[in-house]
Formats: C-alpha cells, structure tokens, sequence
C-alpha cells in the first residue's frame, strides 16, 4: 500500500481534507470536477487583444478551486459539433469561494478563432457553459523548497495572479523566494503588471519581477521602467536567476515552444522534471 499523506488547498475548508496515496497528490484528485453556466457579469481589455472576463456561476453555486488550476468553455462549431476551450482562473483566490464570487479569465484573442468569437461577441449578462476546475498546475503544500521560479509568456501568467496569496503564505511562513519572469512583446501586453509590481514592492527581499519585452522596452518614466526589465525572451534570461536543482522548483505556463525552451534549459541546470511543472496553452480542437 502507498503511504498516504493529508492535502489540503489553502484556502479550503476541513470537508477538502482528504487522504491520498502519496503518488496522486494533485489537485484534481481533491476537488470535484462540476458543469455549470458562467453569467458574464464585467469585461475589460488588458491590452489590446486580451480580455479580462469575471463571472458569477448562474447556478448560484461556488466554484471552489486551486490557484493554477483552468475551466473549460463548451460551445459548438456553426455546424453544430462541439467543442471547448480552456482558461486558466484569474481570480486572486485566498479563501473558499462563495456563490456569488468572480471566476476570471483572461483570454487572449487569436484571429480567426472559434471560443474567439464566442467571447467577443458575449455581452454582460450573457453565459456561456463552462465545467472544472480542471488541473495540477499548483503550487504543493509539501514543497519544502527555498525558491520558486515562475515563467510565463502573455495569459500564461494568470495563474501566478491566482497564486498571489499563496506565494504570501509562503514568503511569511517559511521566507521562499520567488521570481517571476513574465515574457511580453510590448509594455501594453504586460497583463496585471500593476498588481506584480506592487507585490514585488511589498515584498522587496523574497519576490523579484521580471518582465521581458522582445519587441519594445517601457518608456523612461513609465512605472515598469525598472532596473528588473529584460529585453528578449524569457529562455534568455534563465542563466540570470542562477537556477539550482538544491533549491528550486520551476513553473513554466503559455507558449509551448516556450515552456519547451525552458523546460530543456532548467534540465541542464541540473533540474529534475518532478521539480519543473508545465501547463501549455495548446490549441485544442
Ligand atoms: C490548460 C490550458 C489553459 C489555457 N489557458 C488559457 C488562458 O488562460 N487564456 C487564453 O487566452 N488561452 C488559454 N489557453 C488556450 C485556449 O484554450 C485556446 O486554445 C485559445 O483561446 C484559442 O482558442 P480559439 O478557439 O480562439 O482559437 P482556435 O479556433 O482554436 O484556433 C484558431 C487558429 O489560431 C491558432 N491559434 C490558436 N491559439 C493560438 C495562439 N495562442 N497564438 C497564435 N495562434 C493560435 C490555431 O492553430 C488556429 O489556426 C489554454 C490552453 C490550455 C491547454
């Protein structure tokens, strides 16, 4: 028999509590997978192709969930096959959530695509048929690591954004460092650069923000013109953070090509694959 261990998300209350065989200890295996409409209830752009969407469930149920983890958007061609798409959650999520509460995404519009269309065209008040919460792409109440490097290119940082109260558990409870290197064309495409920036300043000495721009670097003057920005690809700046297989756990979310690029780089750093964890955006069809 495997030795079972206890896991519990953070932020769940004692019913989430379950024992499990130690090689299964991923989040799906804890909360239980639902189907249920999301009623649009704000959008905004967070850059000029990137939309930021909040939901309520319509079913007037919570959505419990563990930061890093995606939905799934139901829809169907115009000939009538179905399909999905996912997105990873958004929402800043520090406690259980009630019925009633936000389920964000941000997604990325690609020309010509079909959930594309579908979220273009949904306007407030409107739903779409969502399921989840699906994924492993989590932070693990038994990692005993000192850092955490976080990588991601455009929406592929969302869900270090959900992540942000447990990373503060984390820095407060056993002082983890943290770096995020977030790869963005332009200043414009930084998404949630605010909010990474102010909890890099508030946590001067344990979370260090890296965007890197490949194509145009922020003005002079501009708040992201910080002595941390990089100019390139994120892949290029990994040899900076120095990382170290005694004490790192890697994250790697977005582009595929990308988490490849890292992936085999952190590999011949010395990581081993349990300490970097993947999530490619792949296009699913
Ligand atoms: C686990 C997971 C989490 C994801 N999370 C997010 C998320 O949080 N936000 C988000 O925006 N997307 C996310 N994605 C990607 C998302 O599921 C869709 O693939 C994406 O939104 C494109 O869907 P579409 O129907 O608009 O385009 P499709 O109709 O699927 O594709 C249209 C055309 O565009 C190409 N294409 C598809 N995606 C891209 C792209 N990113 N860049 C350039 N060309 C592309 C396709 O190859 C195709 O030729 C995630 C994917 C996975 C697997």
């Amino acid at each position: 028999m495997p030795r079972a261990t206890v896991f519990r998300p953070a932020h769940s209350a004692d019913a989430y509590a379950v024992a499990l065989p130690e090689r299964h200890t991923g989040p799906t295996d804890h909360v239980a997978i639902q189907h249920f409409p999301l009623k649009l209830i704000s959008r905004r752009m967070l850059a000029p192709a990137i939309g930021h969407y909040s939901f309520v469930r319509d079913d007037g149920l919570p959505l419990d969930f563990i930061p890093g983890q995606f939905i799934q958007v139901h829809f169907e061609y115009a000939d009538g096959t179905a399909t999905k798409r996912s997105y990873s959650l958004a929402t800043i999520h520090d406690h259980a959530m009630g019925p009633g509460e936000a389920v964000e995404i941000a997604v990325s519009y690609v020309p010509g695509g079909a959930a594309t269309a579908l979220f273009e065209g949904l306007e407030v008040g409107g739903t779409v048929d969502a399921s989840g919460p699906f994924g492993r792409f989590c932070l693990m109440p038994g990692d005993a690591n000192a850092r955490y490097l976080l990588i991601a290119t455009g929406t592929g940082v969302t869900p270090y954004r959900s992540m942000l109260p447990q990373l503060e558990a984390a820095i407060r409870e056993r002082g983890v460092q943290v770096v995020l290197l977030f790869g963005a064309r332009t200043p414009a495409e930084l998404l949630y650069g605010d909010e990474f920036r102010a909890f890099a300043d508030k946590h001067p000495d344990h979370f260090r923000f890296m965007p890197c721009f490949s194509r145009e670097l922020p003005d002079a003057g501009s708040p992201h013109a910080h002595a941390d920005v990089r100019h390139g690809y994120v892949q290029q700046f990994l040899d900076e953070v120095a990382p170290d297989a005694s004490h790192d756990i890697a994250y790697l979310c977005g582009n595929p090509n990308m988490v490849d690029a890292c992936f085999e780089a952190l590999k011949a750093c010395a990581l081993e694959v349990k300490q970097i964890r993947r999530e490619k955006y792949v296009s699913s069809k």
